[in-house]
């Protein structure tokens, strides 16, 4: 078996919701990043409500079924559309690990929206993003899609996860990590060569200095904020002349203001998310990109709509060019057979 479905009956089929309004759909949410960030621990914890205490590596990639409601509760029965309806949302974790990276581009179809993860530890795991950003957009497929690209050219929505902060120092300081990019900045910084703001030139940081923060271990994460990044991806696919709400998606963590976290659980207060401060550009075309023009239409009752709101999201400018290489995740677990 290449994957496996650890969630629910498959969403591509069709149905009617419990109130038989009318049918239920889906949305596709790719979640990638390095191997070891912790993408098969959020998603056990967006899927279970808890943390899991050993996950095994993902072998190719693992689904996962989410199910939630989208539609104005206070809407009257008589209309369909104001009704409450039921949703599935696929989250596809793709392993992270490079054994599969010839081979794991199979994942990457009809895609609603992305969640990146990486190690608020591991300062590589969030350089590397962009080199996420560029394979996903370069060999994937997209419903929905925004008429420009974000990170690498991605055409849809993203997230981005700083997954890990219980590894963070409480008073701010920045992440230890124990990998030797880290522990030579340290080490410069005691001997004075740099002054705390400065970096050696080694990697690139991913676009933006806010989004989510994460404890996938400890059971933290904002919950508020996946649903409604979810909502957000049902509305564009089937609700797209609907006015969009505030977006606050395609934001990356700042690390240099992480503060404590003191909620556990499903609390939605229990990250403090700043707001975007760099340099950005406003997105408002709508023109499918040329590789998303030719689609099959989505296995679902409504098939997808082609975006007619002039949807904003804001995307940090983006240099592939100068991106470093993927590093090779972790090594300790023993190998997998595809
Ligand atoms: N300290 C800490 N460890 C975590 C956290 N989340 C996950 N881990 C640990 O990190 C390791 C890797 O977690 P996974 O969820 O398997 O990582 P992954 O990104 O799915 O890895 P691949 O399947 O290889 O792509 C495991 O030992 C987890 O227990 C966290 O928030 N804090």
């Amino acid at each position: 078996m290449f994957w496996k479905d650890s969630g629910s009956r498959s969403s591509s089929g069709s149905g009617r919701d419990q109130n038989g309004v009318g049918p239920f759909g889906q949305v596709r949410v790719l979640i990638v990043g390095d191997s070891g960030v912790g993408k098969s621990s959020l998603v056990h914890l967006i899927l279970k409500g808890s943390a899991i205490a050993r996950p095994a590596q993902t072998v190719g990639c693992t689904v996962g079924i989410k199910h939630i409601t989208y539609g104005s509760t206070g809407g009257s029965s008589n209309n369909v559309s104001d009704a409450e309806r039921n949703f599935f949302v696929e989250l596809w974790d793709v392993s992270g690990h490079d054994r599969y990276k010839a081979c794991r581009s199979i994942f990457y179809t009809q895609i609603n929206g992305v969640i990146f993860v990486y190690d608020l530890s591991q300062r590589k795991s969030k350089s590397n993003l962009s080199k996420w950003a560029v394979e996903v957009a370069e060999m994937g497929t997209f419903l929905a899609p925004l008429g420009s690209g974000g990170p690498g050219g991605l055409p849809v929505p993203y997230l981005v996860i700083a997954n890990k902060v219980d590894l963070v120092p409480r008073d701010g300081t920045r992440a230890s990590s124990g990998n030797l990019v880290d522990l030579a900045r340290q080490w410069a910084e005691k001997q004075g060569f740099l002054r705390c703001s400065e970096e050696l030139p080694l990697t690139e940081s991913f676009p933006g200095n806010s989004g989510l923060l994460s404890a996938a271990k400890q059971a933290r994460y904002d919950k508020e904020a996946l649903i409604k990044f979810f909502r957000m991806l049902i509305r564009r696919r089937y609700f797209s002349n609907e006015p969009p709400a505030p977006n606050p998606w395609s934001l990356t963590p700042r690390e240099d203001t992480i503060l404590p976290v003191e909620t556990l659980g499903d609390s939605t207060d229990s990250f403090q998310r700043k707001s975007l401060s760099g340099e950005g550009f406003l997105y408002n075309g709508v023109v499918p990109l040329p590789a998303q023009r030719n689609l099959a239409p989505p296995p679902t009752l409504n098939p997808q709509q082609p975006v007619l709101s002039l949807d904003n999201y804001r995307y940090h400018r983006f240099s592939s060019s100068s991106l470093p290489d993927v590093s090779s995740g972790r090594t300790s677990r023993e190998d997998m057979n595809v």
